[in-house]
């Protein structure tokens, strides 16, 4: 087993409150892949190696536990017609599900090892990876056995759409029968698009059923809840104890009510609504009510193609009134929590040794340099 000194450390946010906030001229020492040691870097112990980052600052690596990664085909035309005022109603998923059916598995291993590799760059440490463009069994599967290939955290979502040509009950019985016992070996979660006012995606009686069959298969669950507009997403969430409802971007007191007493997390993807022009989730509403809140980026070729955790923190902080405390928290410590694991999104003793590493002095320059590649990911 070697030890690996981290030194160098100009600014070290653990999420240890022990600390009272983020330390400064810090180290770390990692063995196996863990935590070992974190303290000033003055009292570092000796180690088999070591490394210098020459002031840098250093966040937990980013766990951006919600993104579609296994996709074909290209949405750039939706956008920009998007961006002349047609609004997103879900209609493009179809598009990319032909495209995904047609393309190869190692075309689609070939992107989505890339979109992997893009999302590292930048800081990201830990993906969660979702099926959703195959809606088929076969594919289904397929997806997710390459999600897999890059990510223990993979997620069954045949109930995005209904695709077109086939009856809404039969492809319901489909998602809740065939379909989710090809898909649950190779998933650890199942998510559904519950959004009454879509004609292609679930209304709540509808998702009620995919979240008890996932349930029932042994799947935890997540939801896509309240992103186009008012409905029980958020609600059927908390009631059924999901991991994470993600979107929340139109809710009532109810729903802020309902979180605020739960225990699941509300994830926010502000990519979306930068990248659909749409009104950005209160975040201060659910931070000020209590709720656990995380950011992810959604990656995904209709709603938001990116996979930059940084532009999400940066988002978080201009448009939805969080400090960037706060939004390094979630983009870390939520992620970690909307994927229900205790060892990753900080930098105590004991987690996962991933870390973000900035060119800067401190955290805040996430939200000050938008747009700047500044983090880097950082797995030891
Ligand atoms: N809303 C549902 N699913 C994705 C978008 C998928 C697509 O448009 O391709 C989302 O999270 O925004
Ligand atoms: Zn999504």
């Amino acid at each position: 087993m070697t030890s690996h000194l981290v030194t160098g450390i100009g600014e070290l946010v653990t999420h240890d409150e022990r600390w009272g906030g983020p330390l400064q001229d810090a180290a770390l020492v990692a063995e196996d892949g863990r935590v070992v040691w974190v303290g000033r870097a003055a009292d570092a112990p000796p180690a088999d190696r070591a490394t210098d980052l020459g002031g840098a600052a250093v966040v937990p690596g980013f766990v951006d536990s919600h993104t579609h990664l296994v996709f074909a085909g290209d949405r750039s035309a939706e956008f920009e017609a998007r961006m002349a005022g047609t609004p997103y109603t879900g209609g493009g998923i179809a598009t990319t599900v032909a495209a995904t059916r047609a393309a190869s598995d190692d075309e689609l291993r070939a992107r989505l090892r890339a979109l992997a590799d893009e999302a590292r760059a930048q800081g990201t440490t830990t993906l969660e990876i979702k099926s959703g463009y195959g809606l088929d069994v076969e594919h289904e599967r397929r997806l997710l056995r390459l999600a897999r290939e890059v990510t223990d955290e993979t997620t069954f979502l045949g109930a995005h759409v209904v695709p077109p040509g086939i009856d809404r009950g039969d492809y319901l019985a489909l998602v809740t029968g065939p379909m989710l016992a090809a898909c649950a070996p190779h998933a650890r979660w199942a998510d559904v698009f519950c959004e009454p006012g879509s004609p292609v995606a679930f209304d709540g009686d509808e998702a009620r059923a995919v979240l008890g069959a996932a349930r029932d298969a042994g799947l935890g669950l997540r939801v896509h809840g309240n992103q186009l507009g008012p409905g029980p997403g958020v609600r059927l969430a908390v009631e059924l104890g999901a991991a994470s409802v993600d979107h929340c971007t139109f809710l009532g007191d109810t729903d802020v009510a309902a979180l605020a007493e739960g225990d699941t997390v509300a994830t926010l993807l502000p990519g979306v609504e930068f990248s659909t022009r749409s009104p950005y989730p209160d975040a201060r509403r659910l931070l000020d009510a209590g709720v656990e809140v995380a950011l992810a980026s959604d990656c995904n070729p209709g709603t938001c193609f990116s996979t930059s955790m940084p532009l999400m923190i940066a988002l978080a902080v201009r448009e939805m009134g969080m400090t960037s405390a706060e939004a390094v928290r979630a983009a870390t410590l939520g992620g970690a929590r909307a994927l229900r694991r205790d060892d990753l999104g900080h930098l105590r003793v004991g987690a996962r040794a991933h870390l973000a590493v900035l060119d800067a002095p401190s955290h805040r320059h996430l939200a000050y340099r938008p747009g700047v590649p500044i983090a880097r990911g950082m797995v030891l």
